[in-house]
């Protein structure tokens, strides 16, 4: 009775085993070029390995992958505007796809650990440099360059600053990069907007592509390749399709709390300007609401500013 039952599954299994297989060696392949790329010091990976093994169009378990999840996300629904939790990331055909692939990219990039606790590569020197206006433009060029022009939704071609209020970034492990109140700010006070000069939108999972390549193809900003997979969001479009979301700004640069700190420590929180047409900010092609960051209290000077996420 058993072997009639185990046998016929197996049979059916081979396929996936196969599958499987051809996966793991193609993981092993790409850390073996990853070794030979990095050996001579701390070079990043090639271009032309990099295309010769993107994950998304070699491997063919990630491609299985985005057909499961498109028959998976089709029963969620949520207001405009809404950011998703990480359940909802994992649900959602786009950004599942994104995380597989930004991980493995990342794996083959050598870019140093980064977790949600905060950087854990050993490497003192990991994420550490302090982004100028020359950061922020190489990734307007990169997003102009790559994405079709029907599909942008960028509309500045260099760094806006959208902050209302006197800021500056400092770096301190484990969580990086920050952004610190220059001088007290009363509570109430809108610090930053989003708007689609400053937000880049990625519809799709080609157009983030093509992005990261343009960043890799360039010595001078391939490590933003790195940053850039730690800085990206993911919203709903109203018509409840994923896309990627990426302020080209220090915004980018909020960290969250951790642990068991006090709920007090978030001090500022989104607000959905853009969800009132008649408000004289709303802006449709911002992040789709959410992204107008006002102070919870008082937030004094030297202070970090602090987001829920
Ligand atoms: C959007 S980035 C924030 C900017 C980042 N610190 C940097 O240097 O680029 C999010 C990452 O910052 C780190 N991070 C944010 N808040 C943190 C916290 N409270 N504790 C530790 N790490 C944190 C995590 O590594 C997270 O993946």
């Amino acid at each position: 009775m058993f072997s009639g039952f185990t046998n016929a599954p197996l049979v059916r299994k081979l396929p996936s085993i196969l599958f499987l297989t051809a996966g793991v060696f193609h993981v092993y392949h790409n850390f073996a070029f990853l070794s030979q790329a990095t050996s001579g010091g701390n070079d990043f990976l090639s271009i032309e390995t990099y295309a010769a093994t993107d994950p998304y169009t070699a491997n063919p378990l990630l491609r299985n992958m985005e057909n499961n999840l498109t028959t998976r996300s089709t029963s969620i629904g949520e207001p405009k505007g809404y950011r998703v939790s990480v359940k909802d990331k994992i649900r959602s055909k786009h950004s599942a796809l994104d995380e597989a692939w930004i991980k493995s990219i990342s794996k083959m990039l050598g870019c140093p650990d980064v977790s949600d606790d905060g950087i854990i590569s050993d490497d003192p020197n990991a994420y550490n440099y302090i982004p100028t206006i020359e950061t922020w433009n190489a990734l307007y060029r990169a997003y102009h360059a790559t994405v079709d022009p029907n599909n942008e939704f960028l509309t500045a071609t260099e760094y806006q600053n959208s902050w209302k209020v006197p800021i500056e970034v400092k770096y301190r492990r484990p969580e990086g990069r920050g952004v610190y109140a220059k001088e007290f700010i009363p509570k109430g006070t809108l610090v930053w907007s989003s708007t689609s000069r400053n937000t880049a939108i990625f519809e799709s999972s080609h157009d983030r592509r093509e992005f990261i390549k343009y960043l890799i193809e360039d010595p001078k900003t391939r490590h933003l390749a790195c940053d850039a997979q730690m800085w990206f969001d993911v919203i709903r479009s109203p018509d409840k399709t994923f896309y990627i979301c990426q302020t080209f700004d220090e915004a980018v640069l909020l960290n969250t709390v951790s642990g068991e700190k006090s709920h007090d420590q978030i001090n500022i929180e989104p607000q959905s300007l853009s969800l009132s047409t008649d408000n004289p900010d709303y802006d449709e092609n911002d992040c789709y609401g959410n992204d107008h960051y006002f102070t919870l209290r008082d937030i004094q000077a030297g202070e970090q500013f602090r987001i829920k996420y």
